[in-house]
């Protein structure tokens, strides 16, 4: 405990009267028979990191996975209770869940660039969506997501050059400039470093710090270290529970619940 303290987040806690980006309420997952969540009830504040931790099978990953609708694509599972963003229920009929992914994006745990160019990979979101309406616009796209995923620097001058030829942190931020391409307002990382070294892990949470300035991001990780430096809100989940949620520096110097506690002195996990 007392080296996670050392590594908490010295930047500015969550503030109290952070907007709410996205609301659940009552979410009730079940896989075919079995039961994963049981009723979360969470509020994600805007443009700061709210990480999930929890023991393993806890249902981080189900509940990252409705917030988009990445569900929809497991046949077996049904998903109860509302979500919200910005007010507007997700799981609306009318909602289009192509334009829902877009603006709440998504990278997983291992990078996963298609087999195209550097370039095609960013490009490849906003000409589905038609957000360039030149080569002109597109290069200025494809740039700027770049320069947001700090990976510029390094690729400018090979954009042409296959995207899974980078190494694994660049592909996993190659990931993020893909995310990024197309706008969105949530980006929902999935244990985004667990198949990176700590040199790429440090570079990655880095961006993710940076990049809350302007998006909302919801981060499950089985680091405590990371949940520490990167977040300002922390959600503890339990055998499908939210067990506590709160401000990241009281979650892990004074948390309330006794399953919090166990979890981050590695009582269990
Ligand atoms: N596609 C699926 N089909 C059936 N059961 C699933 C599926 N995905 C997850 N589960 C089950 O739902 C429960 C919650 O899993 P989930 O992956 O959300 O937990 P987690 O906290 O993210 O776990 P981990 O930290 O190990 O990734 C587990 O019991 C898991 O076995």
């Amino acid at each position: 405990m007392e080296n996670i303290q050392a590594t908490l987040h010295k930047g500015p806690a969550v503030e109290a009267s952070r907007p709410i980006k996205m609301t659940s309420k009552d979410v009730i997952v079940h896989y075919g028979a079995k039961q994963a969540l049981n009723g979360i009830t969470l509020d994600i504040p805007e443009r700061q990191v709210t990480a999930l931790i929890g023991p393993s099978g806890c249902g981080k990953s189900t509940y990252l996975r409705c917030l988009n609708r990445m569900n929809d694509t497991i046949d077996s599972a049904k998903v109860a209770g509302k979500i919200l963003l910005d007010g507007e229920d997700v799981y609306d009929p009318d909602i289009d869940v192509v334009e829902l992914r877009a603006r709440v994006g998504m990278v997983f745990q291992k990078p996963n660039p298609f087999p195209k160019s550097i370039y095609e990979n960013v490009s490849y979101g906003p000409k589905i969506h038609g957000l360039a309406h030149s080569k002109q616009e597109m290069d200025e796209i494809v740039h700027t997501s770049l320069r947001k995923a700090g990976l510029w620097r390094e690729v400018h001058d090979r954009l042409d050059e296959p995207g899974t030829g980078l190494s694994g942190g660049q592909q996993q931020r190659l990931c993020i400039a893909r995310a990024i391409a197309v706008s969105p307002e949530v980006i929902l990382m999935d244990e985004p470093c667990s198949a990176l070294d700590p040199i790429a892990t440090a570079t990655v949470e880095e961006l993710i710090d940076e990049l809350r300035e302007n998006y909302t991001i919801v981060i499950v990780t089985h680091s405590m270290q990371q949940a520490a430096r990167v977040s300002q809100l922390t959600a503890m989940f339990h055998l499908g529970d939210l067990a506590e949620v709160g401000p990241t520096e009281k979650m892990f110097s004074n948390p309330d619940d006794k399953r919090t506690q166990d979890y981050i002195t590695g009582r269990f996990g």
